[in-house]
């Protein structure tokens, strides 16, 4: 049905349509931004419009800062442009050009005639799981080269579905697949297993699988918090190598079980009273992660938890990262997509469990979390 006035929609629809019928009126726009009351709301609305047209340059810069090592330069202390422009390999013109644009974002920020880290930059630096992310996003980027072709085929089938083999080869990676992306997964899992163990008391549990566990990142962040907890982690059998590399190395393996194998079409491994699917469901579409969730309930005893961690869509304050990185992020990898706390929720019912509730994160952004009982 097709409606202009908005009519159709109640009350609502007639006021977004008469609102938007003055908004996008020039006459109105150059009334408001000289009419002093208007004014600043106006300045506001222009810098937020202009930011959504410019976002790939600020996304750029930021690439350009991480790919030259610029902030890391910085971290020693004030720099001039001369020796910025020599320690980045850039010509003096360059570097003057990328430390004016990485100004602008807060990255850096001048000192006299030098440069030095801006709190952006600082913050960015305290995290190295984003910049990782940052690096690898010239796939995303290929792949959003083209944004309505992606959307017109449905997702997948570039640069960044290649990255994560398991989106459109479900259950499938070997050993060089599966390195890049598990190694990128692990290094952004500190703040997210932080995140995670404040939430939830794990110590209460005797035994937690970790399903799509990674390489075993999250659970030996539980291994310090709970002491006493067996643990068990599920994934597929190139992924489960490496995991069972790191808990040697963390001197945990004597408590930790490695489970090699596909949640697609594997039983889960039954005698755990917890299990926890960390960034894993919304790498799924709705068929797939309803098996997945209905193989958890299948493996938990009756009154067992089940603790859900990622983004999710709809989080206030955050909905850009939902709906519009994740989203587009999720449709270039070919499979899932960020689901809001409802929908999962919804889901769980659907897979049997008996309850579930949002329980609340310190960064919602990054991961929120809901725990479902059996
Ligand atoms: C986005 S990563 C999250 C890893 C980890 N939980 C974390 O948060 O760092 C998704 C994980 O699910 C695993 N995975 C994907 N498909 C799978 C399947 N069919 N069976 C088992 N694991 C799978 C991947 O290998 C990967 O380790």
């Amino acid at each position: 049905m097709n409606s202009s006035s908005g009519n159709d929609f109640g009350l609502r629809g007639r006021w977004i349509a008469w609102r938007n019928r003055l908004l996008s009126s020039p006459r109105f726009q150059r009334f408001a931004v000289r009419f002093p009351l208007t004014r600043p709301i106006a300045r506001t609305r222009a810098r937020d419009l202009f930011d959504l047209v410019a976002g790939f340059t600020y996304s750029q810069t930021l690439a350009a800062c991480v790919a030259t090592g610029l902030l890391e330069r910085l971290a020693d202390g004030p720099q001039t442009t001369e020796s910025v422009a020599r320690q980045i390999d850039l010509p003096r013109a360059g570097a003057e050009r990328l430390l004016r644009a990485a100004r602008a974002l807060g990255l850096v920020e001048s000192l006299g005639a030098a440069w030095a880290l801006g709190s952006a930059g600082a913050a960015l630096l305290g995290n190295r799981g984003i910049a990782e992310m940052i690096a690898h996003h010239h796939l995303l980027y290929a792949d959003l080269g083209d944004p309505v072709a992606l959307l017109r085929r449905g997702g997948g089938g570039g640069a960044l579905s290649g990255h994560w083999r398991y989106a459109e080869s479900a259950g499938e990676g070997d050993g060089t697949d599966v390195a890049a992306y598990s190694a990128l997964m692990a290094a952004s899992q500190p703040l997210i297993a932080q995140q995670v163990l404040d939430a939830y008391p794990f110590r209460k549990h005797r035994r937690l699988l970790d399903v799509g566990g990674g390489e075993g990142a999250f659970l030996a962040a539980v291994a310090q918090r709970a002491p006493a907890l067996e643990l068990g982690l599920f994934d597929l059998p190139a992924v489960g190598a490496r995991a069972s590399a790191r808990f040697d190395s963390a001197g945990i393996s004597a408590r930790t079980h490695v489970y090699g194998g596909s949640f697609l079409t594997d039983p889960l491994p039954p005698g755990y009273d917890a299990i926890t699917l960390i960034r894993v469901l919304h790498d799924h579409d709705d068929a797939p992660a309803l098996h997945v969730l209905r193989a958890v309930h299948a493996a938990l005893p009756p009154g067992g938890k089940l603790v859900i961690a990622e983004p999710m869509a709809g989080t206030p304050g955050a909905k850009r990262s939902g709906d519009a990185y994740f989203g587009l992020y999720l449709l270039a990898m070919g499979s899932g997509r960020p689901r809001t706390p409802r929908e999962i929720k919804a889901m769980l019912r659907a897979a049997g469990f008996a309850k579930s509730s949002l329980v609340a994160t310190a960064l919602p952004l990054t991961t929120r979390v809901i725990v479902g009982t059996r």
